[in-house]
């Protein structure tokens, strides 16, 4: 199998130091070229934080563990590597896309400006692809449009701009962090389809940050749930979605409308738990149905993974003292408040 382009050693970040707030504690994964991958949760889990702290978009808070890029080591690393590499390699996309963009400055010159900074072109060929790429995200009349201001671009058309900035460097990885909230549902669903098509034309990889699972699940082959910092779980899109084994996944699914299925949405009691001072053992127990006094409370719970979907199925792990012996099942573990836990027929498990 090949190497991954990105590795990610237990990274974590934390903004202050007298009262430290952790917004990502320990989290590792691995991309490789042509993959898409999807990290969900609510507000304030740490997803932004956990894709800025990739490629030293941190400037007040302290990044530790390992950042891989290519074999580079990212965390560390001297500003001016960090910018060849979201320059050329990694290319970003964000939620608010007029902030991508000098709001002083025509659209299409600070495209020429990054396409420039990362390919040796003259400003003549560096104008012909920007052109390009705005008529390749979707800008109608793209050399008409070209001298507009970023304030004369609709939100879609801003976002479809910024993405075009991202592509500039020809990059591998597109990282979109909350690239269609806030647009309206029709424009979303252009967005959703431009990366589509972008992934497989390119043949890019995609880390996509979004609470909108609808979004997450229609471009992510893998999808990793974030909860106060942590990855709770991890697996292909079929086994996150026909079978999660998180109680907080469980939960999550129930308190977001279905893609393309109306059903009763159940929102998650309670709130996600202020990072500066999260509850010990497993985050998620003070707001999970299942959880049992003297267990789930204690000890931080075990990474458990699941044999489902075959041999060549992605590796589906869940991170809850609901699957060990600690935790006794049965009665004290409510499996009628949270019937998603059991182990669907003939899946077996085992812990790491
Ligand atoms: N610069 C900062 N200084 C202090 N705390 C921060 C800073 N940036 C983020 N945080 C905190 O880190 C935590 C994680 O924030 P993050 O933006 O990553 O969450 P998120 O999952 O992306 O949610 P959202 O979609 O609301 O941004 C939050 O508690 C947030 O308040």
């Amino acid at each position: 199998m090949s190497e991954p382009l990105l590795r990610v050693e237990n990274l974590r970040t934390q903004f202050g130091r007298r009262d430290p707030l952790v917004a990502v504690d320990g989290i590792s994964y691995d991309l490789r070229a042509g993959e898409t991958l999807g990290i969900v949760g609510e507000s304030g889990a740490g997803k932004s934080v956990s894709v800025r702290s990739l490629v030293g978009l941190i400037d007040d808070g302290e990044v530790a563990g390992s950042v891989e890029w290519r074999g580079e080591e990212l965390v560390g690393a001297k500003p001016r590597e960090l910018r060849a590499v979201r320059g050329s390699g990694i290319g970003m996309v964000f939620q608010n896309a007029e902030a991508a963009f000098d709001p002083i400055e025509t659209v299409g010159r600070q495209i020429v400006e990054a396409v420039r900074a990362n390919r040796d072109l003259s400003k003549r060929d560096a104008r012909t692809e920007a052109i390009d790429l705005l008529e390749e995200v979707g800008i109608g009349d793209p050399a008409g449009r070209f001298d507009d201001y970023p304030h004369e671009y609709s939100g879609g058309m801003a976002q479809r701009a910024g993405i075009a900035m991202a592509l500039a460097g020809e990059p591998d990885l597109l990282i979109a962090d909350e690239p269609t909230t806030g647009l309206d549902v029709s424009v979303q669903a252009g967005i959703v389809d431009l990366f589509r098509d972008l992934v497989a034309e390119r043949d890019m990889s995609l880390l996509l940050i979004s609470h909108d699972l609808g979004v997450v699940s229609q471009l992510c082959e893998r999808i990793m749930v974030m909860y106060a910092g942590r990855i709770v779980e991890r697996g292909s899109r079929k086994q996150l979605l026909d079978s999660p084994r998180h109680p907080y996944t469980g939960a999550f699914l129930r308190s977001v409308p279905d893609v393309d299925v109306r059903k009763d949405l159940e929102p998650i009691g309670g709130s996600p738990p202020s990072l500066d001072d999260p509850p010990a053992g497993c985050r998620f127990h003070p707001r999970c149905p299942a959880a049992e006094a003297g267990v789930c409370d204690g000890a931080a719970p075990p990474t458990v993974s699941f044999e489902d979907g075959g041999e060549d199925a992605e590796r589906h792990e869940a991170t809850c003292h609901g699957y060990t012996d600690a935790h006794p099942g049965g009665d004290a573990f409510d499996r009628e408040a949270v019937e998603w836990i059991e182990p669907a027929d003939g899946a077996e498990r085992g812990e790491r």
